[in-house]
């Protein structure tokens, strides 16, 4: 691996439990993990195990409660939902980081212009989130996380809430938008498919309290075409692999109910 985007070194971190006053509730236990300079990594886990905690604290949004976290500059978050502002038109959402930074405004409206070609966004530019279907509301998002312009992106389930087509195709160009602008990724999600379509490398996650159980590379060549994926016989054996690796540990006890 190249040096790391993403450094991630004996991590727990801990909440108060809301059901037992004065115990804690573990999110998240001794992981370590790094994450290669254009490396896409998938975190994989079930509902609960504390995936979402994890890049939390890796975006710097929590503090660990052991353990440290280092990024080679602040690194730009995609969340599933709410991800824009309302009240700002998908341009001014997209050209949002880079006012904050000071841009001026004839180069800032150049960049903007660069990045909804990027995301297929072009005719767009002026129109309100509540006007635009969920799918170009993410690409809106990610077009933003790309406009901040950091080394490494860490995303939380960006598709999760679309459908199936939808998802797929954001999933392609996701990756063609990625393989032109080569950051280190953190992407959490809880399929399977999704994990192995887009990884370099999938990270297995315990149920709670969320441990690292398994390190998967995925053999696919670069650049994918997540169609065609599906029909090399790799693509059913780490399917199975993957799947294996998850009914384990929900058969092997330990974690408690998913929250
Ligand atoms: N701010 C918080 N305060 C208290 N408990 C929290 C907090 N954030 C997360 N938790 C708890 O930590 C555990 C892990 O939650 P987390 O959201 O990280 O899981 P997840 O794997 O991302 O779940 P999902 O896939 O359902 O989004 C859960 O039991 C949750 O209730």
């Amino acid at each position: 691996m190249t040096k790391p985007g993403i450094s991630i070194r004996n991590l727990w971190k801990a909440f108060p439990d809301a059901d037992s006053k004065g115990d804690v509730l573990v999110a998240v236990e001794d992981v370590s993990l790094e994450i290669g300079e254009k490396e896409f990594v998938c975190v994989l886990g079930p509902s609960g195990c504390g995936k979402s905690t994890l890049l939390r604290v890796a975006a710097g949004l929590e503090k660990p409660s052991l353990g440290s976290v280092v990024t080679q500059s602040r690194p730009s978050v995609v969340f599933q939902e709410h991800g824009v502002f309302p009240w700002l038109t998908v341009a001014e959402n997209v050209g949002y980081p880079l006012k904050l930074r000071g841009m001026p405004r004839a180069a800032r409206r150049e960049r903007v212009r660069e990045l909804l070609d990027l995301v297929g966004l072009s005719d767009f530019g002026s129109y309100y989130p509540a006007q635009i279907s969920g799918g170009m509301r993410q690409r809106t998002s990610v077009a933003r996380a790309l406009a901040d312009d950091g080394d490494a992106l860490l995303m939380d389930e960006p598709f999760g809430a679309l459908d199936e087509q939808t998802r797929v195709a954001l999933q392609q160009e996701l990756l063609r938008i990625w393989e032109q602008t080569s950051k280190s990724v953190m992407f959490i999600t809880h399929s399977v498919d999704e994990a192995l379509t887009l990884a370099d490398r999938v990270v297995v996650m315990s149920r709670r309290p969320g441990r690292i159980v398994a390190e998967i590379e995925i053999p696919f060549e670069r650049p994918r075409d997540i169609i065609e994926l599906r029909r090399d016989p790799r693509y059913g054996e780490i399917t199975y692999q993957l799947w294996n690796l998850l009914e384990q540990d929900a058969a092997g006890g330990g974690g408690e109910e998913a929250a």
